[in-house]
Order: structure tokens, then sequence, then C-alpha cells
């Protein structure tokens, strides 16, 4: 009797590959393809208050495709569960990473950081606020590329990005000053300083305002108080200054750290933030799945770009999948 009903034939469960709360995640290989996902696995009865963030996540994955984030394929919802199925990262979080090796050297830091800004410069203009960066929600795929996670306390403001938001939300030692303070704020903003944190902990391997004492920690933030260690340049001492900045409105905008000369040293060029996903269907995995269902193409088409996030959905972008990585784009069994 299988644990996951829902899951039969379409998914074959591995296992667990992390846990946060009140999702567990699996590894599972998708039957027609045979490729890697990752199943985020949630309890109804057991989301309680949490069940908005699920709702939230899954509407805002809905709308975001970009190569730094990872990447929704399917939803399936039954009366006592939701399961997410996600693109797979095999290298686990940045947290992770940066332990393992203490801190990192600039330039490795500046790969990693670029790549952060553009997943955040693309969900800005998608007109979503993430409010949770931190090195545990930034994973890494078999190419050691930044793909970011746990959408479920974004923020998609009715009139926009520069419309105020008011709750309080997010991890504390990443949380800005204004959000921690109560006051109304931008979600741009938090997360210009949730970035700030986040570069100072790739650079230090420790984070910038940390304190057992709760009170204390929100003390050292509200105030912006932190060292800096003696093995940073001063060029990204300046950077972390300009992101770390108490006052919202004097902190780095997006656009600015695009092409700030820390960030582009070495590139000289300014971050393509943009998503390198296409927009129109690729015909080659079209072909291959009109062939299966026994469809003309039009009508796969058609099918395919109502985007229910069936499997159907999940199929189409793993094939896409195995046409990246080199791979043959066939489905492995006939229906
Ligand atoms: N800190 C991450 C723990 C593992 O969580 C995930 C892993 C993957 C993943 C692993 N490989 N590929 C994708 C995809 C999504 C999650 C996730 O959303 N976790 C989570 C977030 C908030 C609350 C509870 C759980």
């Amino acid at each position: 009797m299988s644990l996951y009903p829902e899951l039969k034939g379409l998914y074959h469960l591995r296992e667990t590959i992390g846990s946060g709360g009140f999702a567990k995640v699996k590894l599972a290989y998708h039957a027609l393809t045979g490729e890697k996902v990752a199943v985020k696995i949630m309890d109804k009865r057991q989301l309680g208050p949490e069940l908005p963030r699920v709702t939230t996540e899954i509407a805002a994955m809905k709308e975001l495709c970009h190569h730094h984030i990872c990447k929704l394929f399917q939803v399936i919802e039954t009366e006592t569960r939701f399961y997410l199925i996600l693109e797979y990262c095999p290298e686990g979080e940045l947290f992770d990473y940066i332990v393992s090796k203490d801190r990192l050297e600039e330039d490795e830091a500046r790969i990693f950081f670029r790549q952060i800004v553009a997943a955040v410069a693309y969900i800005h203009d998608v007109g979503f606020a993430h409010r949770d960066l931190k090195p545990e929600n930034l994973l890494l795929d078999e190419e050691q590329n930044i793909k970011l996670i746990d959408f479920g306390l974004c923020a998609k403001p009715k009139g926009g990005m520069s419309s105020y938001l008011a709750t309080l939300c997010g991890s504390p030692a990443y949380a800005a000053p204004e959000l921690i303070a109560g006051k109304q704020y931008l979600g741009s903003e938090v997360d210009q300083w949730s970035m700030g944190v986040l570069l100072y902990a790739l650079l230090c391997g420790f984070l910038p305002f940390d304190d057992e004492n709760i009170s204390q920690l929100y003390k050292k933030i509200k105030h912006g108080t932190y060292s800096s260690p003696e093995w940073l340049s001063e060029e990204s001492k300046e950077l972390i200054a300009h992101l770390l900045q108490v006052d919202p409105k004097r902190r780095i905008t997006i656009p600015d750290l695009l092409q700030h000369e820390w960030l582009t040293h070495g590139f000289n060029v300014p971050i393509e933030w943009q998503s390198k996903y296409k927009k129109n269907l690729d015909d080659d995995c079209v072909i291959e799945l009109s062939v299966h269902h026994g469809k003309k193409r039009v009508d796969m088409e058609d099918e395919i770009q109502e985007w229910k996030y069936d499997y159907l959905t999940a199929t189409y972008f793993l094939l896409l999948e195995k046409k990246r990585k080199g791979k043959p784009v066939r489905l492995l069994l006939k229906p």
C-alpha cells in the first residue's frame, strides 16, 4: 500500500532530501522522462495557520520562470495533501556550501551574488518581493548555479512594487530595520537589505547581525552596527555598506546594483537578469508529446499552453530539461 497513492505511476519516490517545518522534500524520478525532481509534500492537517503560505507559493511559482529560480513543474492537491513537483538541485543549500568552505573568496562570492541579484531583479520586475532571502533558500544545481526557493512569504503588492507592505515576516537575522520596527516598507527595499546580509555571509562565513538575545539582535539591526573583518576588500566593504543602509531610501537599488563595479569586476558587462527561458514552445518537445499522446501537433500545443501545472506541464518542462542537458528528447514509456 503506497504512502503517496496520488504519485503512483507518475513519480517514483526515493529518499528525503530536505525538510522545513511543515514540509518534507523527497527526491523522485518522473516516470515518463526518467528525470529527477524534488517533491515537496505538505500535510494540510499539519499546515494549520501556514496554509496561506502554500497557496501564496503556488500562485507565485506559476508566474516565475527564470534560470535562477527553482522551477515548479506540477501541483497535485488532494483532500489531505499538497504535492509540489519542483526542479531538482543536487548540490543542496548555499548555506552548507559556505559552511564547508568557512567563507568564500571574492571571485567565487561574486559569481554566486551576480546570480542572486539576477533572480531578485527578475522577481521584482514581475512584481514580487521574496521577503525571506537567506542561504537556506538558495540551492545549487548540478553546475553549482543558484536556484531560489521558498516563495511562501513572498508578496505581490496590488499597487505594484512601489506600494507599501506591513506584514512582519522572514528570518530576523536577515530582516531590514524598517521591517522589524513594524513600519510600512517596500518589498524591494527589504530584499535589498537581505542581499546585503547574504553578501556579508558569503564573504565572512558568519552573520553581520547576530545575538542570542532577540532584542539585542533587533538593536544591532536597527542601528546597522556590524564589524568588517580585515580580509574584506575596500570595494566589498563599500558595497555591503550601501546594501546595509538603515535608511531604506539611501539603500542601493537593483538598477544601480546591476552595474556596480564590485559585481561587474572581471565581467565588464552589467548583470543579465532577464529570464533565459524561451517564451515560445519547443518544437522537439511538442512533437514527442504529440506522438506519445497520438494527437495532432496543433492540438498538443493548445493543451500544453493551458499551463495547467498537471502531469503534461511537468512532462513538457522535463523534456525541455533533457534537451538542455543534451539528452535525447524522448519519453520512456508508451501509454
Ligand atoms: N532549506 C531547504 C530545505 C529543502 O527544501 C526545499 C528543497 C527543494 C529542492 C531540493 N532539491 N530541489 C529542490 C525545493 C523546495 C524546498 C522548500 O521549499 N523547502 C521548504 C521551504 C519552506 C518551508 C518548508 C520547506
